[in-house]
């Protein structure tokens, strides 16, 4: 992994993790992902978020800063946008062998990294509006963005070069080789880490939708010519296109998103799954395009990322021990948890004796306050006859026509 130089006196660090790891423990990275840092070089030297603390990872840093011709010691500020782990694990590392430096971080980092690392450092407080001149006209202006991840979140900005130091905010799964900056990557390479921003909006930042609307809103004021976030590529080319990609995102949270459906189904013994082609049927009949994922089988990262971008989703599975289907209930579970709201949904499904499913689903989008809005279910006993499958198309038909009626209209992407 080669350092680089992002613009003037400004370079980016790297190490890609994965994709052995699950990252938080929980979402697979088949593609990696990249962990991003950068240098700031005035008279004094800034580092701006960091790497974690794994086998290996710090010192890929470290080897990047002597292809730089720099020196750790050189280091007179380390910046943390944000005490997450992720960013900040190398710090201990870090602390045993540089000089004489301070970390700027916000009062409420300051009290997590407390908590998360015993450091005997100097620590300065800094708030929205702050700055610090590091001569030679590089400067570093702080923006709090608090909860666009953890609530400690702040974002820095550098005026000469319009850097935005950015860290979760803007990211993407995704490993990077040598060609980590986007005038370096062809549409194709675009769209594919627009895809990892997908998935790594869903799996770890939608929760936090409202504090990015925010974040978003606050940003706004700044003349960013260069988006440099912790995770994926560097946008300096474009840097819009994130920005425009991460408001669609945060915008997708209030329901009505893309005109897709995702169809969610889980089947013991195939009576539920008899339901599908003509539910699919229907669906397309209206014009709407459908990702389909069977459960368990399918990852709930991928669901999440596929249900976050659709404005219409289709359930179809069994009653099981009077309740549920036990994967799909984890998996709406999951999709209440992350705050998933306001979705137009059709629910089919088999049963044997006293039914269960629906009263358990309806209790999830309760529990979890989703405010899904129904269509009438097509629930048959044992296997769909033809007025079953009937049905199911005309309701594919009636969910494809109330989604491309409510799907939001602009959608670049
Ligand atoms: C382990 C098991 C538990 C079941 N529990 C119930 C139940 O509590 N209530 C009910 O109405 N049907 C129950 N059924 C019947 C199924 O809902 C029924 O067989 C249905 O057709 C299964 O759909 P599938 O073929 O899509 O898996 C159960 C079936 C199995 C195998």
């Amino acid at each position: 992994m080669q350092a680089s130089e992002v613009t003037d006196g400004i370079y980016r660090l790297s190490a890609n993790i994965g994709p052995e790891i699950l990252f938080e423990g929980i979402w697979p990275l088949p593609h990696g992902a990249s962990m991003n840092s950068f240098l700031v070089k005035g008279e004094q030297v800034a580092i701006i978020d960091g790497v974690c603390d794994w086998d290996g990872v710090p010192e890929t840093l470290y080897a990047q800063f002597e292809q730089l011709g720099m020196r750790i010691e050189d280091v007179r500020y380390v910046v943390i946008n944000h005490t997450e782990p992720d960013h900040t694990g190398w710090l201990k590392s870090f602390a045993n062998i540089a000089g004489n430096f301070e970390v700027l971080i916000t009062a409420k980092g300051a009290e997590l990294a407390k908590a998360f690392y015993d450091l005997d450092v100097p620590l300065r407080v800094v708030k929205s509006g702050d700055s610090v001149d590091l001569g030679n006209g590089k400067k570093l202006v702080f923006e709090e963005i608090p909860n666009v991840h953890w609530p400690d979140t702040m974002v820095t900005y550098e005026p000469s070069t319009g850097t935005l130091f950015a860290c979760d905010a803007f990211g993407t799964f995704g490993a990077m080789d040598d060609a980590p900056y986007d005038d370096q990557l062809d549409e194709a390479q675009l769209q594919f880490y627009e895809r990892e921003g997908l998935r790594y909006y869903a799996n770890i930042v939608a929760k936090f939708s409202i504090p990015v609307c925010k974040a978003l809103e606050k940003l706004q004021g700044l003349d960013v010519r260069i988006v440099a976030p912790g995770h994926g590529p560097v946008w300096r080319k474009d840097p819009q296109r994130i920005i425009r990609l991460y408001e669609r995102f945060a915008a997708f949270a209030k329901g009505p998103a893309k005109p897709k459906v995702t169809l969610l189904w889980g089947s013991m013994y195939g009576n539920t799954e008899q339901a599908l082609a003509p539910l699919l049927e229907g669906i397309a009949a209206g014009g709407v395009e459908t990702v389909v994922h069977q459960v368990p089988q399918s990852h709930i990262s991928d669901i999440l990322a596929s249900v976050w971008e659709s404005t219409g989703v289709a359930l179809a599975m069994p009653t099981y021990e009077y309740m549920m289907f036990p994967p799909m209930a984890e998996v709406l579970d999951e999709l209440g948890r992350k705050g998933i709201k306001n979705k137009l949904t059709l629910r089919t499904g088999s049963y044997g004796w006293s039914g269960g499913a629906q009263k358990e689903l309806d209790e999830i989008i309760v529990r979890h306050k989703m405010n899904w809005c129904f269509l009438e279910p097509v629930e048959f006993r044992g296997a769909p006859v033809a007025d079953d499958l009937q049905m199911l198309r005309q309701r594919g038909e009636e969910l494809a026509r109330q989604v491309k009626e409510n799907a939001l209209a602009d959608n670049p992407n």
